[in-house]
């Protein structure tokens, strides 16, 4: 692992059939037991990551509520700079560390989000350079991230072999359906070679938390 970019754990919880919402969005699988272990996996990190269709269909907070503890910092990426200036993390972002990521040649004004305490990063040409942004985001002393989805977000991390460990949890539901959001969309990979290492296998009530690392 390069010593620059901050050790990347990525979480989420998955239906049987390895789906993270349903075609309709849903993804309140984890248990309340499952959310203060995820809560308490939050409070180790510097920083949560999530994509910016998360954001727009879950609305989420991204705090430590569920334990005490520091809040990570929110980073959220974004290209076009397109969210919501009335999602909750734009909301709250005077109050917890908010980081929106938007490309070098994204036109969109962001003075919206700065003047509501949202901090801009612009990185990569069109698209977000995950590498780079790691490497900016180790300056600024960042240390640890979970990377909390959706998928197309994690396919990203999964192809820049970014991914030094996976905490998921395997719940009690079969969701199905071919446009249901599935662990990691993207292209995928086309050889069988992405392999990480089982290091621990949690049980909670009905669910199964497996620990891999790269
Ligand atoms: N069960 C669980 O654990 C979880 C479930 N979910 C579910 O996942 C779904 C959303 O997943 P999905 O639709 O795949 O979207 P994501 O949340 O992964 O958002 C993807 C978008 O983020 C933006 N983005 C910009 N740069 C990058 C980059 N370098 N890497 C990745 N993304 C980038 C892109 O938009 P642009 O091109 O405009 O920049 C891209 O389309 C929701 O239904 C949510 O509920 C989400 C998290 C956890
Ligand atoms: N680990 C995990 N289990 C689930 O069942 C989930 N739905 C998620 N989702 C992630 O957590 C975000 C919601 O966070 P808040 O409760 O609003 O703090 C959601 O947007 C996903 O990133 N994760």
């Amino acid at each position: 692992m390069e010593k620059s970019r901050p050790y990347v754990i990525l979480s989420a919880a998955i239906s049987i059939d390895g789906k993270i919402a349903t075609r309709t969005g849903k993804s309140n699988l984890s248990s309340r037991k499952d959310l203060v272990r995820v809560h308490n996996l939050r409070k180790s990190v510097d920083a949560v990551l999530v994509g910016k269709n998360t954001v727009n269909v879950d609305d989420p907070l991204l705090t430590v509520r569920y334990v005490k503890g520091k809040n990570p910092i929110r980073i959220i990426l974004d290209s076009k700079g397109s969210l919501s200036i009335k999602s909750n993390v734009v909301k709250t972002a005077k109050k917890i560390p908010t980081m929106l990521v938007v490309s070098e040649n994204s036109s969109k004004n962001v003075k919206k989000f700065t003047t509501k305490g949202v901090q801009v990063i612009r990185c990569g040409k069109k698209k977000i350079d995950i590498k780079k942004l790691l490497k900016i985001l180790g300056k600024k002393g960042i240390k640890k991230i979970a990377v909390e989805g959706g998928g197309t977000t994690n396919w990203y991390f999964f192809k820049e072999k970014l991914v030094d460990e996976i905490v998921v949890t395997i719940t009690p539901y079969v969701l199905g359906g071919s446009t249901a959001i599935s662990l990691v969309e993207g292209v995928g990979f086309g050889k069988i070679s992405n392999s990480f290492k089982l290091k621990k296998i949690e049980k909670i009530q009905n669910e199964i938390v497996l620990h891999y690392m790269s």
